[in-house]
């Protein structure tokens, strides 16, 4: 693979072949153990990642991991998600660079709908890839969006929502939402005669991160 320096990080070249001596030793310790790394059969200048053991429908990867940029800053789409932040506006995560990027990054693009069997959605700003449909061993792991107009991917999106709503109204989550509710009473009104440790702060912190996580699930990509 020829590399190109791009603001200090590497970059690959497009349509220069990329072998697995280019991974680097992150992407592998992060790969999942049902998971390998060989040359693409959708793309043979690309590794692609492939199945070693059956992935159920409904699995779910990620997050995509890389450099947050703006758009204007990105030189290539192919490693790049675009996320929409209501404060920012669209921003970017950039895994041109490998060593930005985690074993997501070499998941390659379906040629076709027939061949997709993962689809990106976007949960709290970031991308996770789901299984469409069950990946057998030895097939590669394709993603492609085609949006909700695909009844497949609706009913994946249909479920991960339904799936969404049942954890936002599960007991744990229910829970943490009345332990902060009481606690900024508390903090309101002045009850609280010192001022929050650091495990304090962080229980305030994960139950805020849990409200986070199970509220707010997110599905839209850009059409
Ligand atoms: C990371 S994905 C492709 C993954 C695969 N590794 C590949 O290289 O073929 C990049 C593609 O998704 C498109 N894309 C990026 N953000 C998107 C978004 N929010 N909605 C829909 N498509 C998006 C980009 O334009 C680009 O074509």
């Amino acid at each position: 693979m020829a590399v190109t320096v791009v603001s200090g990080g590497l970059s690959v070249s497009e349509g220069v072949s990329e072998t697995l001596e280019d991974v680097p030793p992150h992407v592998w310790k992060g790969l999942p153990d049902d998971m390998r790394l060989r040359r693409s059969a959708v793309n043979p200048n690309r590794i692609g990642v492939w199945a070693a053991q059956a992935l159920p429908r409904g699995k779910r990867f990620g997050p995509f991991m890389g450099d947050k940029k703006k758009r204007s800053q990105v030189t290539s789409n192919v490693y790049m998600w675009e996320v929409y932040f209501p404060a920012r506006g669209w921003m970017c995560v950039d895994a041109t660079d490998p060593l930005k990027g985690n074993w997501l990054r070499y998941v390659n693009w379906a040629r076709s709908a027939q061949e997709q069997n993962l689809f990106p959605l976007e949960i709290n700003r970031a991308i996770y890839y789901k299984v469409l449909r069950p990946i057998g061993p030895g097939q590669e792991l394709l993603v492609w969006y085609n949006g909700e107009d695909n009844p497949e991917i609706a009913a994946a999106l249909e479920e991960e929502r339904a799936s969404s709503l049942s954890k936002k109204n599960s007991p744990r989550a229910k829970r943490a939402r009345k332990k902060l509710l009481e606690r900024e009473r508390l903090a309101a009104v002045g009850l609280r005669g010192l001022k929050s440790t650091g495990p304090d702060r962080l229980r305030d912190r994960d139950m805020r991160e849990s409200e986070e996580g199970v509220c707010e699930t997110c599905v839209s990509l850009k059409a």
